[in-house]
């Protein structure tokens, strides 16, 4: 939908919001009785303003800066008042409910069931430390939409038995408007995906809060699902609309997207990957015939694959990136990655040694933003447990597009015990490898790649097993890092390549099957490099490695590939 498409509040004649409890000052149609009730179910919590007066920019009043959000898209208005005086706090409610009432906007007052009672708001909403639920409830009238706060699945659980009509979960990132520095108050993307688990079929509705912004929204709103697929009724924000000089553009830029990824999430639990017409060609010879003509695309359009990589493979992997016709760029300062991001092409975060966290933390955040392909390796990641506690930071300061790894990598990001590692190596398999990287995928919400003799793929409900490579690979150094480079370029060059933009979408392009190519341009090559005449062995490989890569055709791709599609 085109922007001038999207439908923004108007002023209407009167609202339907709010219970009859006190006239507000400035209104003068009757209210009709217990009316926010009769949001039921159906009350839409897309775009969740929670006021915030300290926080307008200079010169700009509440009610103007309101009314600008209010035109811009919002749905539902929280009266947030942390240091004013009971009798002022009444007169701000009521001169909300008043010029919300003509946007049919229902309004929410923070803390205070008093206010929401005597400014004929539509409901109030209580954080942990406020008046006890069971005691709200009665005192508000039926109709009354009474909301919780919740930073732990446990919170989750006890706001649904009593009865809460929604939750706010959060807070989802570090935010400045509001004090969140204790220990484990920011609860980060993991967290609120374990309270949406709890939600499931309760029909409790669910907004996250916290440091929500244009900037981040999509990724949050692709992260924030439970394994099957439940997902966000909305987002609270407060400074990215209220502080804002445009309140109008910044409501409209949030909810727009919000309704934009909302259509694409109704669309089935992994429906955010693929849609059911590409799930539909995912057969072994489609696949090949794909990935052959992704060797062609990487050549034609020549991505940027941004690498930040671990020191043991640098130079190796920007050679294979220039074997396969991508762009090589192993750029880590922190300071650059705005720039990187903005142009068009790939991202590998390989965390093999951990040098260059702030880095990688900006990289993948910023490459969210531009709609980059992020392949994540995790490399040793349960060796140690900084390593563990690193990988769980970056997967929530953003979402992966890709992650790969060996047996003990993605056992270690599926809480599996079943492989041991070693260092950075893998010893053993898994009894059901299918259905730990489904599984993993669905939790991660990604294309998940468990790399070995057999190479098992999954977007959380296919999974594609190919069966190409070499036992040389085994005996170079950074043969997995070199995959998740392989990978990369063809998800970076997928991504520019593809015609059909799906609105709401994080990344554009099909990446189950570019990281399938990614994955067979390698073992294929790695097998035509075995049978040279020249290779004796690990030192011989590596080279002619390089030169199959780059003398990989579309047609040895068709004629090598080994693969099997297992439908779920
Ligand atoms: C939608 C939404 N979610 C959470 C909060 C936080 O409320 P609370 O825990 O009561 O903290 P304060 O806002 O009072 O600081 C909220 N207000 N809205
Ligand atoms: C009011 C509030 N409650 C939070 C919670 O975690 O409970 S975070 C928060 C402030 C959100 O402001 P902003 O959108 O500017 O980050």
């Amino acid at each position: 939908m085109s922007e001038s498409e999207v439908p923004l509040n108007r002023p209407v004649p009167h609202s339907t919001h709010g219970f009859e409890i006190a006239e507000p000052l400035t209104r003068t149609t009757p209210q009709p009785s217990h009316a926010g009730r009769s949001l039921g179910p159906g009350f839409d919590l897309s775009l969740y303003l929670v006021t915030g007066r300290d926080l307008l920019p200079h010169g700009k009043s509440y009610l103007a800066s309101l009314e600008e959000a209010l035109r811009g898209g919002v749905t539902v208005v929280q009266v947030r008042e942390k240091s004013v005086d009971t009798a002022e706090f009444l007169e701000i409610a009521r001169d909300t409910v008043s010029l919300c009432a003509g946007y049919d906007v229902p309004v929410i007052i923070n803390d205070r069931v008093d206010i929401a009672l005597a400014s004929g708001a539509a409901g109030a909403h209580l954080g942990q430390t406020d008046m006890p639920f069971a005691i709200a409830r009665k005192l508000l009238p039926p109709s009354a939409i009474v909301g919780v706060s919740c930073a732990t699945p446990e919170q989750a659980r006890r706001a649904v038995e009593d009865g809460a009509d929604y939750v706010g979960l959060g807070a989802v990132y570090a935010t400045s408007t509001k004090d969140v520095s204790a220990p484990g108050r920011v609860c980060g993307i993991a967290g609120v995906r374990a309270m949406l688990s709890v939600l499931e079929g309760t029909g409790v509705k669910a907004v996250a809060i916290g440091g929500i912004k244009s900037t981040n929204l999509l990724r949050t709103l692709h992260g924030c699902a439970s394994p099957t697929g439940h997902t966000l009724d909305g987002v609270a924000v407060v400074s990215d609309i209220v502080a804002s000089p445009e309140p109008q553009a910044a409501a409209r830029r949030l909810v727009q997207a919000f309704r934009a990824w909302a259509a694409a999430a109704s669309r089935g639990p992994t429906a955010f990957l693929v849609t059911p017409e590409q799930k539909a060609r995912y057969t072994p010879e489609a696949i090949a015939a794909a990935a052959a003509a992704l060797v062609d695309t990487v050549r034609r359009v020549r991505p940027l694959v941004h690498q930040i990589t671990n020191n043991v493979v640098k130079t190796q992997s920007a050679n294979v990136t220039l074997a396969l016709g991508g762009s090589p760029i192993m750029a880590e300062a922190e300071a650059e990655q705005a720039d990187l991001a903005r142009m068009p092409g790939g991202l590998l975060i390989n965390f093999g040694t951990i040098d260059a966290l702030d880095g990688m933390l900006a990289a993948g955040s910023h490459a969210n933003q531009n709609g980059k392909p992020v392949v994540f390796d995790p490399v040793g990641v349960g060796a140690t447990s900084f390593r563990r506690a690193t990988a769980a930071k970056l997967l929530d300061a953003w979402q992966p597009t890709v992650i790969k790894g060996n047996a003990a990598e993605i056992g270690e990001l599926a809480d599996s015990n079943e492989v041991k590692a070693q260092g950075v190596d893998s010893l053993g398999g898994f009894a059901n490898a299918s259905g730990v990287v489904r599984s993993l995928a669905r939790n991660h919400r990604c294309i998940v790649l468990l790399s070995g003799p057999i190479d098992y793929l999954s977007d959380g409900s296919t999974v594609i097993r190919m069966s190409n490579g070499h036992e040389l690979l085994g005996q170079i150094t950074g043969a997995g890092c070199v995959l998740g480079t392989t990978i990369s370029t063809f998800c970076g060059a997928a991504s520019m390549a593809t015609s059909s933009i799906s609105e709401g979408a994080l990344v554009q392009g099909d990446m189950l099957l570019a990281t399938a190519a990614g994955t067979l341009a390698l073992t294929i090559a790695a097998q035509r490099a075995a049978s040279r005449e020249e290779v004796r062995g690990p030192g011989t490989f590596l080279p002619a490695l390089i030169d199959e890569l780059a003398m990989l055709t579309p047609e040895i791709i068709l004629r090598m590939a080994r693969i099997e599609v297992e439908l779920e």
